[in-house]
């Protein structure tokens, strides 16, 4: 599927974009492993939660739906899982992939995980490296990439582990794995991450300690059934954010947004680059913080970004990378290596796309440094990254001509229905079939 956006237009009324794909994730892995019922709404219906899902059901444990948001979970403890009847394909999803390693490196039984092309190509040393010292048995392909061959059936024990790099897959697999083991599980990172792993197992009744950058745990305890409300996903609000502000007389209210400290680094971003961005109704739904957003077209101006924002935004840079093709001035992002292993190359991704529609820009090792400028048409390659598609459909509101957007398929990754809920709002957005 090819996106075909047609160049210039604005922004106008009201949506709520898909459920949070991080704490749609942890709803499943966690109501898995809890007693009792957990039941979920506003699920994220895309492709990575239900990669996850399925590994889920292929465990033995018995989910409803999801159905217009909505699933039900029937916990099987801590001790419930079974061996699935094949290797786990986790498709596109990194979480899916880090966070279950953890999960299934204290069962007894053994487990292989594998992906799509993108994800069988993205680095799990991470997460074997901590997972062996817990006393797991691992193996894994090539450089440490997947598929991973989990053993089961070694006794783990606590460790405390020091993040070599902000991550909250890392973080979350390495509590997750902390439930099987004896004794004290603790993680210290080098930068606050989403802590949404955190939040969540309290809101299961799951001791846990945080303080100063440390999280610890103690393996054995008991998860309790809750019920989940999943807030949009600021990460996909992020792609609207972005249109309204570099689209002329635009106005757009967001609703339901999560805005967990955590992951709001593209507000505080774009309000540095001179963004018209009002938060409001600001309140707490199931442990996870909600609010509605309103932004209106502003002239954007190229900023240095702040380092301790890059984990805060870690997702968002595709995206904010078209808002400083956009401004005026030099945009200059370090510190973002990270980028560099996610679904696609995200530096190389974006800064080819952007030389392809005229915009100046110098790749870094650990970022990025690009001019804003005038951006013409032209055909954009995605690499089969879900948010290089979505960030370039985005650009065509300041595009002179027509961009063309090839291998668009993953978009459903994470936010399914993009096209339709952007066409409503005003982008001039075609999908069709690759080939027509
Ligand atoms: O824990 C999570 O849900 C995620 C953590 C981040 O990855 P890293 O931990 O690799 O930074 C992020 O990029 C990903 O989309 C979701
Ligand atoms: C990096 C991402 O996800 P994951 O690591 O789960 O594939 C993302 O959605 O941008």
């Amino acid at each position: 599927m090819e996106f075909l956006v047609a160049p210039g237009g604005s922004i106008h009324g009201e949506a709520r974009v898909p459920g949070d794909k991080s704490i749609s994730h942890r709803s499943v892995m966690l109501g898995a492993l809890a007693t009792g019922e957990t039941s979920v709404t506003g699920f994220l219906q895309g492709e990575d939660a239900l990669a996850t899902v399925a590994a889920f059901r292929a465990l033995g444990v018995e989910i409803d739906g999801p159905r217009k948001g909505a699933l039900r979970i029937r916990g099987v403890g801590l001790e419930g899982l079974r061996a699935a009847p094949s290797s786990l394909d986790m498709g596109n999803s990194g979480t899916s992939m880090r966070l279950l390693a953890g999960i299934l490196a204290g069962q007894s039984f053994a487990s292989e995980l594998v992906g799509d092309t993108s994800l069988m190509g993205r680095p799990m040393q991470r997460v074997i490296t901590p997972l062996t010292r817990m006393g797991a048995v691992i193996e894994a392909g090539d450089g440490g990439r997947p598929p991973l061959r989990i053993a089961g059936g070694s006794k783990l024990h606590g460790i405390h582990y020091d993040l070599p790099m902000a991550s909250a897959q890392v973080k979350s697999c390495v509590l997750l794995a902390g439930l099987f083991a004896d004794g004290e599980t603790s993680v210290t990172e080098p930068a606050p991450t989403r802590d949404h792993t955190e939040r969540m197992l309290r809101g299961f009744g799951y001791d846990l300690e945080s303080q100063d950058g440390s999280v610890k745990l103690h393996g054995g305890g008991e998860l309790r059934g809750c019920e989940i409300d999943v807030p949009a996903d600021i990460s996909s609000a992020a792609f609207l954010l972005v249109a309204a502000s570099i689209a002329p007389g635009s106005e757009l209210l967001l609703t339901h947004v999560g805005v967990n400290p955590t992951r709001t680094g593209v507000i505080s971003i774009l309000r540095l680059m001179g963004a018209d961005i009002t938060v409001s109704n600001e309140r707490e739904v199931g442990g996870e913080p909600v609010a509605d957003i309103l932004v209106r077209s502003a002239v954007l101006k190229g900023i240095d970004i702040p380092r301790d924002l890059v984990p805060l935004a870690i997702d968002e840079f595709p995206v904010l990378f078209i808002a400083a093709a956009c401004a005026e001035g030099r945009t200059v992002l370090r510190g973002a290596e990270e980028l560099r292993v996610k679904e696609s190359d995200r530096i190389a991704s974006m800064a080819e796309g952007l030389t392809t529609l005229g915009i100046r820009n110098e790749v870094l090792d650990d970022g990025i440094i690009i001019d804003g400028g005038t951006l013409s048409g032209g055909t954009i390659r995605t690499f089969h990254d879900h948010r290089i598609a979505m960030s370039f459909a985005v650009a065509a509101l300041r595009a002179e001509a027509q961009i063309r957007i090839l291998d668009c398929d993953h978009v459903a990754t994470s936010f399914p229905g993009f096209d339709s809920l952007t066409r409503g709002l005003g982008l001039q957005i075609a999908s069709r079939d690759a080939g027509e």
